[in-house]
């Protein structure tokens, strides 16, 4: 779904990521792990082609991300990043409208009748009771459920996520994970999330890349990428790597 070759970016004189190569295949949730600086956020516009690279190419479903237009990208890539609803002005049920975007004429019109999938979303996120709610009004963790539910609308086949539990409290953040995980598995969605968390990423994700100082120092599975070694000389502190009871898969304390 998505391959990267020999990517580099240059700002001015600054490297901020060098010579990445990796790919993401379809249909699998694939994490970006690192420390803060280290590139997350910038590699996520350049696979999504907000920003262009100084070297190398990102191939998306096979072309150049920059060969698609954006109205045709916007068909089946979703971006979900911090912050990036208005801040005033609309309702949750009218945010997750928006995602139909795309697929509308200049008139706002749409040929098929899209009520019955925004109330299935709205059904699914628990944002029936909060629809008519103005976005002012409503918490940061439902903000992000109306988020979620916008890129859900857009029904994409590639969704890029930018840190979606910051803010979040434990419960809900197992439970975004865990509806986006269960959307993967029901269309086939290929899922590419920049996350903090690492002990969530090992849960949630099924392979993991691990940026330091722009460049890639591990791509594979959380067993891995979450050793105690790589993550001392990456993140400075020395974790301790234990075993999930019930999962088997690394987590770490500190
Ligand atoms: N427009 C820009 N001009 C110059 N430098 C930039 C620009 N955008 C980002 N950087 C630098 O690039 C590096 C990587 O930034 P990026 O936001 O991608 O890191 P990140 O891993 O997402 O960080 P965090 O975990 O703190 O969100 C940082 O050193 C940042 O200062």
């Amino acid at each position: 779904m998505i391959q990267v070759d020999d990517l580099q970016l240059r700002i001015g004189n600054r490297t901020i990521l060098n010579k990445l190569h990796f790919e993401v295949q379809r249909g699998e949730i694939f994490g970006v792990i690192g420390p803060n600086g280290s590139g997350k956020s910038t590699l996520l516009k350049l696979l999504s082609g907000l920003e262009k690279p100084t070297r190398g190419t990102v191939y998306l479903d096979g072309r150049p991300v920059n060969s698609y237009s954006r109205k045709k990208l916007a068909t089946w890539l979703a971006v979900l990043q911090q912050s990036s609803l208005p801040s005033i002005g609309f309702t949750v049920k009218e945010v997750v409208e928006m995602g139909r975007y795309p697929y509308q004429n200049w008139m706002g019109e749409e040929a098929e009748d899209v009520r019955p999938l925004i109330s299935s979303i709205l059904d699914k996120l628990r944002l029936e009771k909060l629809q008519d709610r103005m976005l002012s009004e409503i918490s940061g963790g439902e903000k992000q459920r109306a988020a979620l539910g916008k890129v859900m609308a857009q029904e994409p086949r590639l969704l890029m996520l930018d840190e979606p539990t910051t803010y979040l409290d434990i419960g809900t953040q197992v439970e975004l994970m865990t509806w986006i995980q269960a959307w993967k598995k029901e269309s086939d969605l290929t899922v590419v999330v920049v996350l903090h968390d690492l002990n969530l990423a090992a849960q949630y994700c099924d392979r993991i890349l691990l940026l330091h100082q722009g460049e890639v120092v591990e791509v594979g599975t959380a067993e891995q990428v979450m050793k105690e070694d790589l993550l001392q000389r990456v993140y400075g502190v020395k974790p301790y790597v234990l075993k999930h009871p019930v999962l088997g898969v690394p987590q770490i304390l500190l």
